[in-house]
């Protein structure tokens, strides 16, 4: 990788953060700062890295990322918007991941570094005629990572909106990973169709693909190194659990056969029940904050 000028971001970049780009043309951020190694790509805002100082990583990310401008990336946070998985017609996801987005602001401290970035609203109502929409996101990044996607309502009728922060999440080995904080929620079963109630622990035998809602509460993974990865949200009331298992890791993009075994996805939703409507001028933020620290013994 090397750094180059980008007449299209111009912003300036305080000391250890600067843009790259990769062989093949795809920029990313890259951030080497006393507090956090981090990285996010431009296309997508999506992030692919963040390990704080002293700590391991708090995203998985797939070994073979592409290095294509154009081609979706397998982990990080990829940004579903403006709908979650295919409830709409057009890209699984919606269109933010696979958009080019501008850097807007950077800036640091001692403890933490701040992006901002926007995706233009002439690329969105390119990409979906009628709607108008303002959208930023901003990473907070240090000692834990926070992921905020900022949507407005720049219409004058109502818009539907569903949205995720995709987040993949590292963990030793999925047999031995008990997630914690959603015992008795409801979810929809994107497998079955049905409802269901959770019973105790979440724990992971098979392709899990799940909507928990009427939930805001913390939810911890526990992995079997009694390290603990916390997800706290704030602006959704429904969580996405995934992981793919082995069948059908084989259909998936940049994903290798044994990558379901040390990853899961947890991510910070207004998806299923929780779908929203913003009124004209409304505007919603969706927040994920990802933390990591040690189990205390008696959880595992
Ligand atoms: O392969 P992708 O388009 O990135 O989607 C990956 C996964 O995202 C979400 O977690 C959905 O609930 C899954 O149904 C989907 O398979």
């Amino acid at each position: 990788m090397h750094s180059q000028k980008f007449a299209q971001h111009p912003v300036q970049l305080p000391e250890g953060v600067r843009l790259i780009q990769n062989k093949h043309g795809r920029e990313f951020l890259q951030i080497d700062h006393p507090a956090v190694s981090a990285r996010i790509a431009m296309e997508g805002a999506h992030i692919t890295h963040c390990q704080p100082a002293g700590q391991g990583p708090l995203l998985w990310m797939s070994a073979s990322e592409p290095e294509l401008p154009g081609k979706t990336i397998r982990g990080g946070i990829p940004l579903c918007w403006p709908w979650f998985s295919d409830t709409r017609s057009g890209p699984a996801h919606g269109i933010a991941r696979i958009s080019p987005w501008q850097l807007t602001a950077v800036s640091s401290d001692a403890e933490r570094v701040s992006v901002r970035m926007r995706l233009a609203h002439s690329l969105i109502e390119q990409a979906l005629p009628g709607e108008k929409w303002k959208l930023d996101v901003e990473f907070v990044l240090g000692s834990d990572l926070m992921v905020t996607l900022i949507t407005r309502n720049m219409g004058e009728e109502r818009q539907a909106l569903s949205q995720a922060l995709h987040s993949y999440l590292p963990v030793s080995n999925i047999d031995q990973v008990v997630v914690q904080g959603l015992e008795s929620c409801a979810y929809l079963d994107q497998l079955t169709g049905h409802l269901q109630i959770q019973q105790g622990p979440v724990r992971f035998t098979a392709e899990t693909d799940r909507i928990y809602f009427n939930h805001s509460g913390d939810v911890r993974l526990i992995d079997a190194n009694k390290q603990v990865i916390s997800v706290h949200r704030k602006g959704s009331d429904s969580v996405v659990v995934w992981n793919p298992w082995i069948e059908k890791s084989l259909r998936l993009s940049h994903f290798a056969s044994d990558d379901y075994r040390h990853m899961l996805c947890i991510e910070a939703a207004n998806a299923g029940p929780d779908a929203r409507v913003l009124e004209p001028g409304e505007t919603h933020r969706l927040t994920t904050r990802i933390t990591r620290g040690a189990a205390d013994s008696s959880v595992v």
